[in-house]
């Protein structure tokens, strides 16, 4: 017998946004688990340069995108997350500048997206899921009850990344970090296949001003009135 779905939560937005903070928060709290989809493009680009495939290589990527050797595990004393490509930890490389942008190339080809669509629904299990990317609503989940679609300035995009990355010790420049931000926007929007636009029936939320907490507060609301409306089950 098949195991009932679950339902979905999409948060899509631009880099920097906050969607996977709110989503690891918001999975805390209903105990439900998360696809973080822009980590399995960073992955796959990495991948691309472990087997010197290029990354507007189409025809390279697509066997190697469908057949991805990757573990996300979840460490059970700690909670955090692991990202394990080929037997090797990669958990920290994936989160450079330089991945996020070669992730965004490899993201572009429309059969890349393709073969990495199943093991992306692949999540959606019998515990709830919220899907953290840029087509969760428009592309992978559209059914999803409820769907986010989060906002920031680039300044303000880029200042949070200045200061994570500055607090691992990494040698970068705001202005540097603003014209990588702007770049990736470019060419996540504006791609032919699955741009990243808000779905038509997400809400958007601007962060620009709002601290993470304020943002999962806001996060919350939504979902209670979903709840509210019969959109979601009631949270135990
Ligand atoms: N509302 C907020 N205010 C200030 N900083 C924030 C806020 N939300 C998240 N951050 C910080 O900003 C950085 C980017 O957040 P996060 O990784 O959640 O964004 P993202 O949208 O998932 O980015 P990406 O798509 O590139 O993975 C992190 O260092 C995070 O701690
Ligand atoms: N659903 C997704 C998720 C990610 N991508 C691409 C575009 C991003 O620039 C890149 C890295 O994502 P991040 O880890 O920064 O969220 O991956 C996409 O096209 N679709």
């Amino acid at each position: 017998m098949q195991a009932l779905l679950m339902p979905v939560i999409t948060v899509d937005g631009p880099s920097g946004s906050g969607k996977g903070t709110v989503c690891r928060l918001l999975a805390d709290k209903l105990g439900w688990d998360v696809l973080d989809s822009g980590a399995i493009y960073r992955v796959l680009s990495l991948a691309a340069l472990h087997h010197q495939i290029a990354l507007d290589n189409e025809e390279g990527l697509v066997p190697l995108a469908a057949n991805l050797d990757v573990q996300f595990l979840v460490d059970s004393q700690t909670n955090a997350g692991k990202v394990i490509l080929e037997g090797e930890d990669v958990t920290t490389t994936i989160r450079n500048e330089e991945v996020g942008a070669a992730a965004s190339k490899v993201a572009a080809l429309p059969r890349v997206r393709e073969a990495l669509l199943r093991r992306q629904r692949a999540f959606r299990t019998e515990n709830g899921l919220i899907a953290d990317g840029r087509d969760m609503g428009t592309v992978v989940f559209q059914d999803a009850p409820l769907k986010i679609y989060l906002t920031a300035s680039a300044d303000e995009r880029a200042r949070r990344r200045f200061v994570e990355l500055n607090t691992r010790g990494l040698d970068v420049t705001l202005s540097g970090l603003l014209q990588d931000i702007q770049a990736r926007d470019e060419r996540d929007m504006n791609r032919a296949v699955a741009p990243l636009v808000p779905a038509d029936d997400a809400i958007e939320l601007d962060t620009s001003e709002l601290n993470a907490q304020q943002v999962f507060d806001k996060v919350i609301t939504l979902l209670d009135i979903a709840i509210s409306e019969g959109k979601l089950p009631k949270r135990s």
